[in-house]
């Protein structure tokens, strides 16, 4: 059974989404089953309501937090830019809530794992900026979810990344800082790095796949791929979210408290 007495909780911010011209909240379910089944995990969904959500009294039942991937982008006002039809689609609700869930956990040392656009966000949050269509930046790959219907197709492995030495993957993975082959499904990537992350590795074409947060000593870990898909039957992905597991119990156990 999956109980809240055994299992601390996860926060997993939602995304907006019309369905049947109905608006939603959605969040896929490969995150809230790595979060369950891969990290052992209780994945509690946040509604995208911007900045409306009071996030200090939320996150304090909370003993981490995971963002997620999705096909929209971070609005570029986020980063002082213009926008341009290549910045679409946007779902501001979830900028809202997300820049600022991702501001009052790094206060207070909250262990977060962030995927794809989480990364983004991550990114943004701490002052940084995006590029919005990698592909047409010169020298670099086509990082975009490959054109098939087949799921392990899109999420199959797309390109090495090279790790960085003596960071935080590094020794959260099997191999260490051995390259690995990892997904790619996005457009966007990492442009003006923010002050406080450190990159944790690249891909061939220099960018941008994993970067930590410098100033806090907590798991905050971000990744441009997707580990959360089958969770369960890749090495690399087990050790990240058990990695990110060990953490959150240090946490919910009141160990790490900045
Ligand atoms: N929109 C951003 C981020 C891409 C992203 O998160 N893709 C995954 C979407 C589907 C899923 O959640 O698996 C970009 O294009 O860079």
């Amino acid at each position: 059974m999956i109980s809240a007495s055994t299992r601390p909780l996860v926060a997993l911010p939602a995304c907006t989404r019309q369905i049947d011209s109905a608006p939603c909240h959605i969040i896929g379910d490969k995150y809230l089953r790595a979060v369950s089944e891969t990290a052992g995990l209780l994945p509690v969904m946040f509604p995208a309501f911007g900045e409306a959500l009071e996030v200090e009294s939320l996150l304090d039942g909370i003993s981490g937090l995971v963002l997620t991937g999705s096909p929209s982008n971070v609005h570029p006002r986020r980063y002082d830019q213009d926008e341009t039809s290549e910045h679409a689609p946007f779902d501001e609700a979830r900028d809202g809530a997300t820049l600022s869930l991702i501001s009052a956990a790094l206060d207070r040392g909250l262990p977060l794992f962030a995927i794809c656009r989480g990364m983004q966000e991550l990114n943004v949050a701490l002052g940084g900026s995006l590029s919005p269509a990698v592909h047409d930046l010169p020298g670099r790959l086509d990082h975009r979810r490959p054109d098939s219907p087949d799921p392990d197709v899109q999420y199959g492995p797309r390109h090495e990344i090279e790790i960085e030495p003596d960071g935080l993957l590094s020794t959260l993975l099997p191999e260490g800082d051995t390259p690995i082959e990892v997904n790619s499904l996005h457009r966007q990537a990492i442009d003006r790095l923010a002050q406080d992350l450190k990159i944790e590795a690249r891909a061939p074409d220099g960018t941008i796949e994993a970067v930590r947060y410098n100033k806090g000593k907590g798991f905050v870990l971000g990744v441009q791929w997707h580990p959360e898909y089958k969770a369960g039957n890749n090495p690399v992905s087990q050790a990240l979210f058990q990695a990110f597991a060990r953490a959150v119990r240090h946490f919910a156990a009141g160990k790490h408290r900045v």
